[in-house]
């Protein structure tokens, strides 16, 4: 049993670039423990916080500023609590702080760069790493991820359903049994064998989260998230299992509700988060609180699922994400305040070991059966009955292998049956005086040829003999160095498929189109980058609402929507590493396969000369063949080289995998979230459009359009329009008369004077309203652009 406090770490957020830092100061050195002063205004202190202390002084296990990376936080929090949890212990690392001061981001990583990964995706690699480098024990993993929001569980990884909203989710319910163990209902453990199938579930999870949230719940600030990862391992032959479990938990933001102004459904929800975190709060509270005997985990979800985290069998660490902006300064301190209260809790981790009843049966029969033997043999109790012709071929068999394995650790075994082992000692007997085996059996029919023809040369005899001896001795040690060739040339195919097993999945894995595919090599064969541009015409989540079709004019205002997303930097940037990435990969897979034809034609150099000196030794017997060979050292000391820099080579490639696919993963994400953007943008857009002018579409052949479309619609292809006319007042039924009317060639016009256009307009009014709204939409962005830039 390990007994330990909760450790508490800080991590400051960096300020943005309009915010001005609060004061505050770290420092490092006192009693192992870090200390954060924060220093408030008086002038601040009487607005913000109650009383009027001006310095407040935290400690934590350590903190880490505004500089800190990612990788640096996972060696420091993560990776003790992930050890633990390989070694058999429950561990949990939960985020808490106010929102937007880096939770998500410390927890699961921001979406912009490998090297943004946060603690659940570098935690799925060490985790498998580790399980990879020790065959000493048979693991299996599996992961969950449960979301919780106004106190319901959502399952984020059912691959039954496919979410567009929460309510989709199959809702997660909690059991308690007999002994007050927690079990939730519904959620789903999915089995991961490897980094890349928990990374996927992970993204999956992620994936689910973002398309159920709506505007009403941006369910990142607003809802609780545990990923969990489930690991049981057991040393074979062993009936012990180990069976453990690590949470990583983001929080929802803790801000209180007079902070966040909000009202109706969202101050509803407000008061469900915060009563959430206010139960957690009273749990840490009784938890701190000495010979207190009843702690208060039934009050909510989180704090039911969590229980084992806090103040019962688990390594938990807690990290405090701070906004040290000067205008959330107060919560900070508050998010300080309730880290230093967990910092007394004390947890009890004990090695979750059970016995699998399963593998006890087999080994408790197996022991039986043992105890059974010897006392029978300690007793005498034998049995006398005659050995049946089958078990006497058996034995027979099994002398034939004993005798034939030239391994002197070798047994006979054949159980306690005392009539068994009498026969195996007769028979020895008999082969030992009278040799049957079929060699000797030709030797001897030679023999006694030899014999008729030549009965008087005994000399002869002698000789031919001794030369058979020899041609046998040839024959033995042929047939070895063929076994040994044979099981060499085995694992070099057994090595050659692994390496193009790795290329084949790499290759399903990353469904990229590189623009060079000419080289023969096996990673030649990889896909190149996908061109993302053309991949979001598929606009899953709009085309899903609007039955699997996408008119013209809402796929070209997402051409233009896309470019001008923040976002769209993000995705060139990743494009061009991924393209670089790929050239990496594709060179180390040549490198790659050069190394292993190299190593390849070495062995072939040293089965050439064992070839050779075999034959050597049958022409002339002599020591020649036990001799050293400075020749095979040297190719031996090549092949040694090769397989080192194949295997550096190899762990390189693994990295770059690994990375490529955190990259696609990323790019699906941004993907993702930029047709939400536009899904929402495009509604509202189409909305006000029609609450504008809801006689806009007046008819299936002639469109009013206001002048300030004029100039995006000369933006567009210079064939758009061969001719708009004004609307004279009288006209038009708006009264608007300096709005102007364009026809659609392609259909029969009112007007003599229209002339053709290549405007796509369909006679449809759905999407010709489409088709006006992106014009609008069009010009609102190069309205707010040209006003940037001004
Ligand atoms: N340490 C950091 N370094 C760089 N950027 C960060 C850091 N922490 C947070 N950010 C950025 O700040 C923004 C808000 O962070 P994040 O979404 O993680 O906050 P949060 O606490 O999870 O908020 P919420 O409660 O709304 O989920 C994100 O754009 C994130 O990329």
């Amino acid at each position: 049993m390990v007994k330990e406090t909760i450790r508490v770490y800080a991590r400051v957020k960096p300020l943005g670039r309009r915010q001005q830092a609060g004061s505050y100061s770290v420092d490092d050195e006192e009693d192992l423990l870090s200390s954060l002063e924060i220093t408030v205004p008086r002038d601040l202190a009487d607005g913000f916080v109650n009383n009027k202390r001006e310095t407040y002084k935290f400690k934590f296990q350590k903190i880490f500023d505004q500089e800190a990376k990612q990788d640096v936080i996972f060696d420091s929090i993560a990776k003790p609590v992930a050890e633990c949890v390989l070694a058999g212990y429950n561990g949990t690392i939960f985020a808490y702080g106010q929102t937007g001061s880096g939770k998500t981001f410390t927890i699961t990583g921001g979406a912009e760069r490998y090297s943004d990964r946060g603690i659940i995706p570098r935690t799925l690699s060490y985790i498998f790493d580790q399980l990879q480098k020790d065959s000493s024990k048979v693991y299996t993993t599996h992961v969950s991820y449960l979301e919780i929001y106004n106190e319901c569980g959502y399952d984020l990884l059912d691959p039954r359903h496919e979410a567009s909203r929460l309510e989709d989710l199959p809702k997660v319910t909690i059991m308690e049994d007999s002994d007050q163990n927690i079990h939730l209902k519904n959620l789903s453990l999915q089995q991961a064998t490897n980094e890349e199938e928990a990374l996927n579930l992970l993204f999956l999870g992620d994936t689910n989260r973002m398309i159920a949230e709506t505007p009403m719940n941006q369910a990142s600030s607003r809802s609780h998230c545990i990923f969990t990862v489930h690991v049981s391992s057991k040393e074979p032959g062993s009936a012990t299992v180990r069976r453990s479990k690590l949470h990583l938990v983001d929080l929802a933001g803790s801000e209180r509700v007079a902070k966040t102004g909000v009202g109706g459904h969202l101050l509803t929800e407000a008061k469900y988060i915060n009563l959430s975190l206010h139960y957690l709060e009273q749990v840490i509270i009784a938890l701190a609180e000495k010979n207190r005997s009843h702690i208060p985990y039934r009050n909510s979800m989180m704090t039911s699922v969590l229980r084992d985290s806090l103040g019962g069998n688990c390594m938990t660490a807690m990290i405090a994400t701070l906004s040290i902006d000067k205008r959330n300064i107060d919560e900070s301190i508050s998010t300080c305040r309730f880290a230093q209260r967990v910092a007394l809790i004390k947890n009890e981790a004990v090695l979750n070991e059970e016995i699998d009843p399963r593998l006890m049966i087999v080994q408790l029969k197996k022991e039986i059966q043992d105890l059974k033997d010897e006392l029978e043999l300690v007793t005498g109790k034998q049995r006398t009955s005659e050995l049946s012709q089958e078990e006497l071929l058996q034995l027979d068999e099994l002398i034939e292998t004993f005798l034939k394995d030239n391994d002197p650790d070798s047994t006979l075994d054949v159980g306690a049956d005392m009539r068994k082992i009498k026969y195996c000692f007769i028979h020895m007997k008999q082969l030992m005086n009278h040799p049957t085996t079929s060699d000797k059996k030709l030797l001897s029919q030679n023999i006694s040829e030899e014999e008729d023809t030549n009965k008087e040369s005994g000399e002869e005899l002698e000789k031919l003999k001794d030369l058979l001896q020899q041609r046998d001795n040839e024959i033995n040690i042929l047939v070895n160095m063929l076994k040994k060739e044979k099981k060499k040339a085995q694992d070099a195919l057994f090595q050659l498929n692994a390496s193009s097993a790795c290329s084949t999945v790499l290759e399903q894995s990353l469904p990229i189109n590189l623009e060079d595919r000419q080289s023969p090599s096996s990673c030649s064969s990889l896909k190149g980058a996908k061109d993302f541009s053309s991949s979001v015409h598929r606009l899953p989540l709009l085309s899903r609402q609007t039955g699997g079709k996408m008119s013209l004019g809402c796929q070209e205002a997402f051409e233009v929507f896309k470019r001008d997303h923040a976002d769209s930097i993000t995705i060139e940037d990743n494009k061009q590493l991924l393209k670089q990435r790929f050239a990496e990969i594709k060179c180390l897979g040549e490198k790659l396969n050069e190394v292993r034809s190299k190593i390849n034609c070495l062995k072939g150099e040293i089965t050439q000369r064992h070839i050779q000196r075999a034959a050597l030794a049958v022409s002339s017997p002599s020591e020649e063949l036990n001799m050293f060979d400075p020749v095979e050292e040297k190719l031996r000391m090549q092949i040694e080289e090769e397989k080192k820099s194949y295997k550096t080579m190899f762990n390189r490639f693994k990295g770059l995998k690994v990375e490529i696919e955190h990259l696609q993963l990323l790019m699906e994400k941004v993907k993702m979230k930029m047709q939400k953007d536009f899904e929402v943008w495009w509604s509202e857009e189409a909305k006000n459009l029609q609450q504008e002018k809801p006689e806009m579409v007046t008819s299936p052949n002639t469109v009013t359009v206001y002048p300030q479309f004029i100039k995006s619609l000369q933006h567009l292809s210079t064939n758009s329009f061969s001719e708009i006319t004004r609307v004279s007042p009288n006209e038009d039924p708006a009264g608007k008369n300096n709005s102007i009317t364009f026809s659609n060639p392609t259909l029969k016009t009112r007007t003599p004077q229209s002339s053709s256009t290549s405007i796509p307009l369909t006679g449809d009014s759905q999407a010709d309203a489409d088709i006006l709204a992106f014009m609008k939409a069009r010009q609102r962005i190069l309205q707010r652009k040209g006003l940037e830039n001004k």
